[in-house]
């Protein structure tokens, strides 16, 4: 099977995951294109979907699904996306389509991210894909000379601006071994606008598409996600 067919595989399972009478979550991405497809099928079965990009919204429109605005959403029960990598936690690199501030938003609003791969995907420690950061214009050189500082071999995303303005920089060379600790660190340095690690946001579920049929990998979680703690910790 091509890469692309793993993909379309994935997407249709995805669909067992879709409760009927809700708002999806719907991310952005080739393997989500595939996944749009297919949630066409159960177009009248649902409310909607939250976006995660204009071009997942362009494309729902198309196929006749009902475009939700986030802010009149309080939870969702999925939201189903892709990865650029994921471990044997669940944990994801994101934002190889430069659409990971909103994705990561959308997830926020899930119970349970859902991610649609194709087997090539799984790593055993994530940083083989660079890592993809979207920053504020003004900040990009001097992020680019902080991830310097730590290892990081950085690059501007050449003509990428993203939906909301913001230019990405993919970061080459990092190994994440500890992707809630270098999520939470490099997401507080000043112009960072999201970086694309999702460990606060990481997988309940990935469902993988792999020459043998889908493969289901359910996430034994010992730190709670972001969405089950108060934060500030109280
Ligand atoms: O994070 C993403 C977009 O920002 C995508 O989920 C990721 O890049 C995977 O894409 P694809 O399904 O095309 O392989």
């Amino acid at each position: 099977m091509t890469q692309d067919e793993l993909k379309a595989l994935v997407a249709q399972a995805a669909l067992a995951y879709v409760v009927p009478g809700t708002v999806v979550g719907v991310g952005t991405g080739s393997t989500v294109d595939h996944f749009i497809d297919a949630l066409a099928s159960m177009k009248d079965r649902i409310v909607g979907a939250v976006s995660s990009s204009d071009r997942s919204t362009e494309r729902l429109r198309a196929r006749g699904i009902n475009v939700v605005d986030a802010s009149s959403v309080e939870r969702l029960a999925v939201y189903i996306d892709g990865a650029d990598e994921i471990d044997h936690d669940g944990n994801m690199i994101k934002g190889g389509g430069a659409a990971l501030t909103r994705e990561k938003i959308v997830a926020d609003l899930a119970n349970d991210f859902i991610c649609i791969a194709d087997a090539s995907k799984l790593v055993p420690v994530l940083g083989k894909f660079p890592l993809p950061v979207e920053v504020i214009p003004m900040a990009a050189t001097q992020l680019a000379r902080r991830f310097q500082r730590i290892g990081g071999q950085p690059t501007l995303r050449d003509g990428v601006v993203t939906d909301n303005g913001c230019h990405i920089l993919d970061v080459r060379g990092l190994q994440i071994t500890d992707p809630l600790a270098s999520e939470i660190e490099i997401n507080q340095w000043p112009g960072v606008v999201t970086v694309g690690i999702f460990a606060r946001h990481r997988a309940s579920v990935c469902l993988l598409g792999t020459s043998e049929g889908v493969k289901t990998m359910r996430f034994a979680h010992n730190v709670p996600a972001v969405r089950d703690t108060a934060y500030p910790p109280v």
